[in-house]
């Protein structure tokens, strides 16, 4: 028997194998085959339509005994290596957890925990629709109806011929639950977590959504920052596990905090596997297990959760959609809410994408009448807004006759109006939120005397300022770290320490309000998912006045004791040489001021900015999402970037500059030679970021009306950079979301 499999390595193409005519197998089902002169992980693709040239070579095993992924599943990552243009192997094997995709290291397959009781979780009329034609799983079904809808499951293997294998299956089905012995109390999943009355726009967005259960929509829910956009999930979830079906929630990593997992665990208990990055990869491996097998039913986790094998899919959501963090940057560069939406069409299911900042791609598919707009215009109990404050730095610049450019010194730091507003917050026993949007102490370190900044030697940036270790000098990029010269390496000179990072504001506070209890949120605060689970708890249970940090600060968090938001330099990200800076911008501080006022007390924001006027910045004083899109999507029309076309980048990069330069050119002119009519081509030119942990980075930008003639192109290009000589790397970027 001849094989089509794909092999999980980073070569095109399947390959053809032999096995034993009479082995058994499933779409998708792991191999073992040998590859080369090493072994590999396959997949087992279906039979082989001809007989290649030369010696077809025998698998080696089949894993597993019956496929990892469903029919939609591997219809899905099928879709997104093509659209991707990555190998299909290892596409498939990315979706996996990473235990499985080893060949060397194959986990002895880990049981999922014993299974002690069993229960119905649908009434008679359903199961029997669903089962009309499975005979036995109908008998096992109907001997758990007699016996009061649950039973043991070493009852009813006395019972039931195969009852094990039944009862897995009924469970995907979502026509059981089961209830491992160290589960506890068998949580039923209605029960649990007090559910609070949904307010009129809730109960409408619900209503909207549930309506179109069992078939494919996609909703753009624009909710305002606290409009409770999470109990509408909630509510959808439970519509839709009531009727037998599974859920997939994705959201952006730093919002997977225990708060959120556990609003989920409150109301779905076990039926809930909570997929994020800081698990183990046994831990991985077990969630995965457990959804396959039905244990659980919803899985809530980030980008990589849109390739969770959730059984009986009735519900897909994006909480967040606007998050860079669903954009894949490396291997497969996917973006996990576009897959989203596909995997909801594969199932026929609806799609909610949430956000009170939707990014300005899913408002262009909601006016082109592609997703429907569902909105929840108000926050919950119709608290108000926050009252939004610009404070001009430049205005103090002026008058000093300086160039605005940064706070330098610590009076600007925390002008006189975020001081004055924190101190009234500190009297009166509220939180405060101090966003920065950079680690470290300062952003660049200059001599004085001749003018040097002080760079990574591997990179093409400036290196950050950080306390840590009596002062040192790192890159944010590639993590070089070097102690903190005491004078200018060139010419003796004095440094100077210029920009402010989270932690010049965390030891102003502390020279300032010596009496506040601070807390900082930032990458080098925060180790490991444990830690922010700490911090975050602390600062919710109130053991801290004002809480520092980065973006990490900005997202999702829900601390009804926080009155007052300070941005302490609004104009961080603005000028990146990126079109989406500004998107980028608004979407961020309309976030962190979000976080003001969710309490009974009303909140007010300071965000200093030295170009208050601009429309990232002026928008967010007025809530006015309206404004700032359709300002946005204008100047999009004009420059013909996405939302009106859809981009693909290639990036090329090599130590050698001028190799790596010369494959750049060679792919233009291959773009060049086989572009379609209305294909705009950029470059190749050196990326903003010109290098990169010591390799020279260049890029080429095609830009097209849809993503066709993109995706065809792309696939000649690929076949191009084949013959990149060694050293020189090319990747491929649909839909690109960063442009450094
Ligand atoms: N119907 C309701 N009645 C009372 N309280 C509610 C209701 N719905 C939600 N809440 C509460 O309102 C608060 C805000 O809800 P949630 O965190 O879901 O907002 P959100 O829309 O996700 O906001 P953001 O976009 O800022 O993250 C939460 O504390 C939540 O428990
Ligand atoms: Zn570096």
């Amino acid at each position: 028997m001849l094989l089509e499999v794909a092999v999980g390595a980073p070569v095109r193409g399947t390959f053809t194998y032999e096995a034993d005519d009479d082995a058994r197998l499933e779409p998708g089902q792991r191999l073992v085959v040998p590859f080369g002169r090493r072994r590999a992980i396959g997949f087992y693709l279906g039979p082989a339509q001809a007989a290649p040239e030369g010696k077809v070579r025998r698998i080696e095993q089949a894993l597993d005994g019956e496929t990892l992924f469903s029919p939609d599943l591997l219809s899905l990552i099928r879709f997104a290596a093509d659209y991707y243009l990555y190998p299909l192997g290892e596409a498939l094997r990315s979706a996996l957890p990473p235990d499985l995709g080893r060949v060397d290291r194959q986990p002895a397959t880990e049981r999922a925990p014993a299974i002690e009781t069993v229960s119905l979780i649908q009434p008679a009329e359903v199961w029997k629709a669903a089962l009309g034609r499975s005979r036995s799983q109908a008998a096992l079904a109907a001997h758990l109806e007699a016996r009061g809808g649950s039973a043991r499951l070493e009852e009813l293997k006395v019972a039931v011929k195969d009852a094990p294998a039944l009862v897995r299956k009924l469970a995907a089905k979502g026509i059981l639950a089961l209830h491992a012995a160290d589960g506890g109390a068998p949580d039923s999943p209605f029960s649990g977590g007090q559910a609070p009355r949904p307010s009129d726009d809730q109960a409408r967005a619900i209503e909207t959504i549930t309506a179109s259960l069992g078939r494919f929509e996609t909703f753009l829910l624009h909710g305002v920052t606290g409009s409770g956009k999470t109990e509408v999930y909630l509510r959808i979830i439970s519509e839709v596990r009531e009727r037998g079906g599974g859920a997939l929630v994705l959201v952006p990593e730093i919002a997977l905090t225990p708060q959120l997992a556990g609003r989920f665990r409150a109301r779905f208990g076990s039926q809930v596997a909570v997929l994020h990055s800081g698990l183990s990869d046994r831990e991985r491996t077990r969630e995965h297990s457990r959804l396959r097998n039905g244990e659980a039913t919803i899985a809530v986790g980030v980008r990589s959760a849109v390739f969770a094998p959730v059984p009986s899919l009735g519900v897909v959501i994006v909480d967040e959609e606007h998050e860079p963090s669903f954009k894949q940057e490396e291997k497969l560069r996917y973006n996990a809410r576009d897959l989203a939406v596909y995997r909801a069409r594969l199932n026929q299911t609806p799609c909610v994408l949430g956000s009170a900042t939707p990014s300005l791609e899913s408002l262009a598919n909601a006016r082109e009448g592609r997703y429907r707009l569902v909105e929840l215009p108000e926050r919950i109990d119709s608290r108000p807004l926050p009252t939004v404050e610009l404070v001009d730095l430049s205005a103090a610049r002026r008058t000093r006759n300086e160039a605005p450019t940064e706070p330098r010194d610590e009076l600007e730091l925390l002008g006189p109006r975020l001081s004055l507003a924190l101190e009234e917050t500190l009297a009166s026993g509220k939180q405060a939120i101090l966003f920065l949007n950079r680690r470290g102490h300062a952003s660049l370190v200059l001599c004085g005397a001749c003018g040097e900044s002080a760079r990574c030697p591997d990179c093409d940036v400036a290196l950050t300022h950080h306390l840590s270790r009596g002062g040192e000098l790192r890159c944010h990029y590639c993590d070089f770290r070097t102690p903190k010269p005491a004078g200018c390496p060139s010419c003796k000179g004095e440094l100077l320490v210029i920009g402010a990072g989270t932690e010049r504001v965390e030891r102003e506070l502390a020279k300032r309000f010596p009496d506040a209890r601070t807390l900082r949120l930032d990458r080098d605060a925060v180790g490991s998912t444990a830690e922010l689970t700490r911090i975050l708890a602390a600062f919710a249970k109130g053991e801290a006045d004002v809480l520092v940090g980065t973006q990490m600060v900005a997202k999702g968090h829900d601390f009804p004791g926080v009155t007052l938001v300070g941005v302490i330099l609004a104009d961080i990200g603005l000028g990146m040489p990126d079109f989406r800076a500004s998107e980028r911008t608004f979407q961020l501080l309309a976030q962190v001021a979000g976080r003001a006022g969710r309490g009974r007390d009303p909140g007010r924001v300071l965000i200093q900015s030295f170009h208050p006027s601009a429309s990232a910045i002026a928008c967010v004083e007025g809530h006015d999402f309206p404004r700032f899109a359709a300002g946005e999507l204008e100047r999009r029309r004009e420059l013909g970037y996405p939302p009106f076309s859809r981009a693909l980048a290639v990036r090329i990069e090599g130590e050698d500059s001028a190799e790596a330069e010369r494959t750049g050119r060679r792919l233009a002119e291959a773009a060049k030679r086989w572009a379609f009519p209305g294909m705009k081509l950029l470059g190749p030119a050196p990326a903003p970021i010109a290098r990169l942990r010591g390799r020279s980075r260049f890029q080429l930008l095609l830009l097209a009306q849809g993503p066709g003639p993109l995706q065809a192109l792309g696939r000649r290009l690929v076949d191009v950079a084949q013959t990149a000589p060694n050293g020189v790397k090319v990747a491929f970027d649909m839909d690109p979301l960063s442009m450094l």
